[in-house]
């Protein structure tokens, strides 16, 4: 079987905290506004004032979202808080028939719960990734790399939505993601280092195209 174009397997972006992954993703979308798609988590949580069945996540009971994890129907889901989460096969598809990249943002923070569409759980991204592995979806795997911890630690300071506890926990997170892709766990690395150049690298990738990627900087300062 000759090997799908890229443009058609979904893009799994991964990285930590504070790398810039939205900040790609808001210019990707602005860019390109019909070409790409996120898939709709499955929760079991109570939807919140202004959540949509369908849209922010399919709302589920608990009892409903095992039935689905015996089918075998989720790509990846966690436990997060007392509630389940997870992403289906299906939903995938979705956006795949809309004529969209499907890009799946294995992100693990409970910020960006509020962030629609967006899979988000806490310390779970690299069982996310590994997860995912074990599946038939084929996606192409990017990981964004920050230049630098300590360029990592800035940047989020500089964010201003973490505490400092909540920032070296992400530190600490960072530190064992980047750990993991240094084994090579991933099809693509593109370095965050000047905006523009990561975001050139990144549109490329996501249009599916060839490219060479960067190498992953050195963990010891
Ligand atoms: N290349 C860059 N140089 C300097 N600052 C950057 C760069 N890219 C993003 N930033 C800034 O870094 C901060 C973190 O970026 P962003 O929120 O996009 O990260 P994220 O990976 O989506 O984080 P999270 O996973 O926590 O949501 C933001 O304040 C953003 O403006």
């Amino acid at each position: 079987m000759t090997p799908r174009p890229d443009f058609l397997r979904p893009l799994v972006l991964s990285g930590p905290s504070g790398v810039g992954k939205s900040t790609l993703l808001q210019r990707l979308f602005a860019e390109f506004p019909d070409k790409f798609g996120f898939s709709v988590s499955h929760t079991t949580r109570n939807p919140r004032p202004g959540e949509v069945d369908g849209r922010e996540y399919h709302f589920v009971t608990p009892e409903k979202f095992k039935e689905l994890l015996q089918q075998n129907a989720f790509i990846e889901h966690a436990q997060f808080s007392g509630n389940f989460y997870g992403t289906s096969f299906e939903t995938v598809r979705q956006v795949q028939q809309q004529g969209r990249r499907c890009i799946l943002d294995i992100e693990a923070q409970v910020a960006s719960y509020t962030r629609p569409h967006i899979i988000s759980f806490l310390n779970l991204k690299l069982q996310g990734v590994r997860q995912i592995k074990k599946t038939n979806l084929d996606p192409v795997y990017l990981f964004i790399s920050p230049p630098s911890m300590a360029a990592l630690r800035a940047r989020l300071q500089k964010r201003g939505t973490e505490t400092e506890a909540s920032v070296q926990k992400r530190l600490a997170t960072a530190l064992s993601e980047i750990q993991y892709a240094k084994e090579g766990a991933h099809d693509l690395v593109i370095v965050n280092d000047d905006l523009d150049r990561a975001y050139e690298l990144f549109r490329k990738v996501a249009q599916g195209e060839q490219i060479a990627g960067d190498t992953l900087p050195p963990l010891d300062d």
